[in-house]
């Protein structure tokens, strides 16, 4: 029979009203030849009823040899129900019958697998440098039960400490603050590197690297890491680190995490950017070389205060740590840049919802189109779009409309950290919050006009239209309509010199509007768009990848191999899945993506290859 997933958490095993994991030690080693990391985890835990039986944690492709009780010395029965629950993974039950205290602690020794869905293992050719092999993980949503045995909801918030072993020529680094790297006592080949998290944090905030990895300091809490080959690129496109941490502290008040770092990882990765405390990772897919993709940046350091202070309390809430950090990311950029940035990042993202809401109905996925989706069954990466993101995003602007405006919605944001941080939380308690904080009859009817069921339960767009500024966008919008109207026999009027100076944002936008054409371009007119501007050269990615979406729109044969060398050159699944999606829509193309993914699916990493697999109608 099937084990029964939580009551509180569609998506965890685990049973926190029993009791709760209250801190963590981690004692593992990596082991790069076997592609697995071995040692234990001893997870302190308060109870919450009297009478405890069992502790249930969640577990993935995980091998637990043995569970003992250091408090009285016994060894502990337990046993692995579900193990092959593709989605959920596995129940562990590990079975208490002696203990009678309130807090006790456990001690787990086990191995994961060379397939833990958290971890992406390199071969040191896979790397820049090709010297060492490397190891990084990705445990959002729910891959932490892959790295150790835990209550994988974020429901449960613990502190941590570790201890990682690895061979002494690989830097290890976590997310949390590192303490020395001392040889081995039994073996100087190996170095032991420490680490503290004194935040309480969810499991999905567990990170780990180990690779061939330099830093500089690129402000006075933070330096970049990365390989040698990226490191100093990288320190320079992230100079605004410290400008942007501080414009976040006014926004949302102290920065409790200490240093923060950011780490540059290789090009599978297959985020934009993952807010792991105290150590960010990036792709690569973001040093354009100008700073202009540093709202990736801003994005995560707003987490500092929205998900990783206050945190949803399962991913069907995903919206409140995604809704609330673009907002403030977009107040970085209005503080940084000026309001008109803002208006026009919050219309590019208005425009890529349309999309995802078009591509997901499409697909039949549009209850994933919803701000709070019904995750029972469902595995929360299938879930995952921008539609949180900017949904959420959406429903903070109206509210921002209606409320009175910025002054007076920001000391509501500010006043929602303070109120919550440190906590889980639903959308309830999000709600109440907002009407407790806005108790005055006047805004009571301002937020009851707000159709609060559309917003959180209906499919497809908001039920808001919200009318953005375009003013710094004009020049892009303008030469889009001038291409879109010009006759296809005359179009020699156009030069290299009507993008010269142009923002890269708004060529992003003059993209954007000829994706967007109705009817769609001709394909003579994409042909000289690449003749006039040259964008098969352009290195930065998002310009890259609005450029390769049009010419798969216009069914443009020679296009398709600069599709398949950015798709092979980085694995942020943003690019790679829809650019996947275009080739298999078009029919006389889609045999060459299929193949593409097929020789380069070993190469990716796990979630991307699986989702891939997915929108290539591939079995997995
Ligand atoms: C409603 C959605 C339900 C669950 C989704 C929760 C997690 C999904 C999982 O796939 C993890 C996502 C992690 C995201 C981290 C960073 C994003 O900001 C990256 C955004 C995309 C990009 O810029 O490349
Ligand atoms: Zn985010």
């Amino acid at each position: 029979m099937a084990a029964a997933l939580s009551p509180t958490d569609p998506s965890s095993y685990s049973e926190t009203a029993k009791c709760q994991v209250t801190s963590l030690h981690w004692d593992v080693a990596i082991d790069f030849s076997t592609q697995t990391i071995v040692g234990y985890v001893d997870l302190s835990v308060e109870k919450k009823v009297e009478n405890l039986e069992d502790l249930v944690l969640d577990v993935r492709d995980i091998t637990v040899e043995k569970v003992t009780l250091p408090g009285s010395g016994k060894d502990c029965q337990f046993e692995i129900t579900n193990p092959q629950n593709v989605t959920f993974g596995s129940k562990l039950t590990i079975k208490l019958d002696s203990v009678i205290e309130k807090s006790f602690t456990v001690s787990i020794k086990y191995r994961t697998s060379p397939s833990a869905s958290a971890l992406q293992w390199l071969r040191p050719e896979q790397t820049a440098g090709k010297r060492h092999p490397y190891l990084f993980s990705q445990c959002e949503a729910i891959h932490a039960r892959s790295l150790f045995p835990c209550q994988d909801t974020p429901s449960v918030k613990f502190t941590y400490t570790a201890k990682v072993r690895a061979p002494r020529e690989i830097t290890v680094l976590m997310s949390a603050v590192r303490g020395g790297a001392e040889p081995a006592s039994d073996d100087s080949s190996d170095l032991v590197t420490t680490f503290t998290m004194s935040v309480p944090v969810p499991s999905y905030l567990v990170a780990i690297v180990a690779g061939d990895l330099e830093s500089r300091k690129i402000g006075p809490r933070s330096k970049v890491w990365s390989e040698k080959e990226f490191v100093d690129a990288a320190a320079l496109e992230f100079a605004e680190t410290e400008t942007m941490l501080q414009t976040a502290e006014q926004l949302m008040g102290p920065y409790v995490w200490g240093i923060y770092d950011l780490l540059v990882l290789p090009p599978s990765f297959p985020l934009g950017g993952m807010e792991n405390p105290c150590l960010t990772f990036v792709t690569p897919t973001i040093l354009a070389g100008d700073r202009s993709l540093a709202d990736v940046i801003a994005h995560e350091i707003c987490h500092s205060w929205t998900g990783n202070l206050v945190t949803n309390k399962t991913f069907e809430h995903f919206w409140l740590n995604e809704g609330h950090t673009v907002f403030f990311e977009r107040m970085i950029l209005q503080r940084m840049h000026g309001e008109l940035h803002r208006q026009l990042h919050a219309h590019e993202g208005f425009l890529d919802l349309q999309t995802m809401v078009d591509t997901l109905t499409k697909a039949g996925n549009a209850p994933y189109t919803r701000l709070v989706p019904d995750l029972k069954g469902v595995d929360p990466d299938d879930a995952f779009s921008i539609v949180p993101y900017e949904k959420g995003f959406s429903l903070l602007y109206h509210l921002q409309t209606i409320l009175g405006g910025p002054a007076v919605f920001e000391a509501f944001l500010r006043a929602y950290v303070e109120n919550f941080k440190y906590k889980s939380i639903t959308t309830e308690d999000w709600k109440q919050f907002l009407y407790t904080y806005f108790s005055s009859e006047e805004d009571h009817k301002k937020l009851d006009t707000v159709d609060w069921e559309t917003w959180f339960h209906g499919l497809g767009m908001p039920p808001y239209q919200p009318n953005y500024d375009l003013r710094l966008a004009e020049p892009g919008r303008v030469l889009s309509k001038r291409w879109i109207e010009q006759p296809d026999d005359d179009l020699n009027v156009f030069s290299p010199g009507d993008i010269n100076n142009l923002p890269s944002i708004v060529i992003r936008e003059f993209l954007s509007q000829l994706i967007l054409a109705e009817p769609p371009l001709s394909q003579a007119k994409v042909k000289h768009l690449e003749k006039v501007y040259n964008f098969n050269k352009v290195r930065n990615s998002e310009i890259r990848f609005r450029w390769l979406r049009l010419c798969l729109l216009v069914k443009w044969e020679d296009a398709i191999p600069h599709v398949l060398d950015f798709l092979n050159d980085q694995g942020r699944m943003k690019f790679v899945r829809p650019l996947y999606r275009d080739l298999y829509a078009w029919e006389e193309a889609r045999p060459k993506g299929v193949a593409n993914f097929l020789e380069h699916r070993q190469e990716m990493h796990n979630t991307t290859a699986g989702l891939v697999a997915k929108d290539l109608k591939l079995e997995v």
